[in-house]
């Protein structure tokens, strides 16, 4: 049965009403499912804010078996972040860190039921990985692609700094906001993060000490070195992942283990990538630039901090390199080409254009 089907059952589904102690929800639609429930759009029919009706409506089923909530976590880092909110004022321009937060959806309401929980957000847009699918040549233009970049760092770097890292970055849990923020990216799913950071009496952040060998976790396109050899994971390791999605964003024909799903053979070639760093780039033009990142990450360890900073300027170095203007919209952004006269003709007489060969 699949996790839709389950909560189907549990009477989660579309044209249901959900209850919560502030409100009541309608369900529209499907958005999505994952390992441990769905995401469902749904329209708050008591409010009478006529610029939000929509939400993105998290559900996870109850089970006595399950020892990690993925929507505890989910929860408790969304809250860490809005408990910044408050703390850093984010319009602060000097205060980078606070100028991040705006990566993370809000939170709206969240409720305990017998046999589910679910949590409400912000509703945001297409994800990375529907908008680069999108494309004609399968990635984003490299302007877009370093600019979205960029912020899907933007947001890792406010995630490490609230004591989290992701472990499942990829172009899938990234996504373009609506409305008037198409141009901000968000990034989604905390189910499998990790605090790696505590604060201690004195309210000082202390590292966790890492375990000896843990568990493979995430997704095995962009896992980390580390991860695929079990090793615990930090903030390096969420910037490698990122480097990779990077790299799955702008370079054509994407990544070189893209064919690959089997873990070991996966890892050779990542392996094989750093003995000769071209591979990672099929000849993008910004490849003498973007090496510098992952030289640096694999420096790393374990205990380090990430400077973020040298990360943002190579990445504004490599715009310079291609001669792209970083600042401009992105390619959703645009309106649509003009159709071509083809075209044009075709939708005179209701046909479909001949294909060009
Ligand atoms: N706030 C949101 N607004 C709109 N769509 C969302 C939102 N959050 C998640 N989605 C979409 O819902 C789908 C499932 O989301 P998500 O990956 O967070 O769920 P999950 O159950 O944790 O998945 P998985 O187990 O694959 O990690 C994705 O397509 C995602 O883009």
């Amino acid at each position: 049965m699949s996790e839709e089907e389950d909560l189907e059952a549990l009477g989660v589904k579309a044209g249901a009403v959900i209850f919560s102690s502030k409100t009541k929800y309608v369900i529209i639609k499907l958005l999505g499912e994952g390992g441990f429930g769905a995401v469902y759009l749904v329209q708050d029919m008591v409010s009478r804010d006529k610029e939000r009706p929509y939400f993105a409506l998290k559900v996870e089923k109850k089970l006595d078996n399950r020892r990690h909530s993925k929507l505890k976590m989910e929860v408790a880092i969304l809250k860490a972040i809005n408990a910044m909110r408050h703390d850093r004022h984010p319009d602060n321009k000097k205060d980078r860190i606070a100028s991040y937060l705006c990566h993370f959806t809000e939170i709206i309401d969240r409720a305990k039921k017998d046999r589910y929980f679910f949590l409400v957000m912000q509703l945001v847009g297409k994800s990375l990985a529907d908008l680069k699918a999108e494309r004609k040549e399968r990635v984003l233009a490299l302007g877009t692609g370093l600019s979205v970049a960029s912020q899907c760092l933007e947001a890792v770097q406010c995630l490490h700094e609230v004591g989290y890292i992701h472990r499942d970055l990829k172009p899938a849990n990234y996504a373009a906001g609506l409305k008037d923020k198409t141009h901000m990216i968000y990034l989604l799913d905390f189910g499998i993060a990790r605090m790696y950071k505590k604060k201690n009496e004195r309210g000082n952040f202390e590292l966790k000490t890492p375990r000896d060998s843990v568990l493979f976790k995430g997704t095995v396109r962009f896992a980390s070195l580390a991860c695929h050899r079990n090793l615990e994971m930090g903030p390096k390791d969420d910037c490698e992942s990122w480097f990779y999605l990077l790299l799955d964003l702008i370079v054509p024909k994407g990544l070189p283990w893209r064919r690959e799903s089997e873990k070991v053979a996966v890892q050779k070639i990542k392996d094989a990538c750093r003995q000769n760093t071209e591979m990672f780039f099929n000849k993008i033009k910004a490849e003498n630039d973007l090496v510098k990142i992952i030289k640096y990450l694999d420096g790393l360890e374990y205990t380090d901090t990430v400077d973020y900073e040298y990360i943002y300027q190579v990445l504004n170095e490599a715009g310079k390199t291609c001669g792209v203007d970083l600042t401009a919209l992105y390619e959703w952004e645009l309106p649509p080409p003009p159709p071509s006269p083809l075209e044009k003709q075709a939708s005179v007489v209701g046909e479909q254009p001949p294909s060009k060969k």
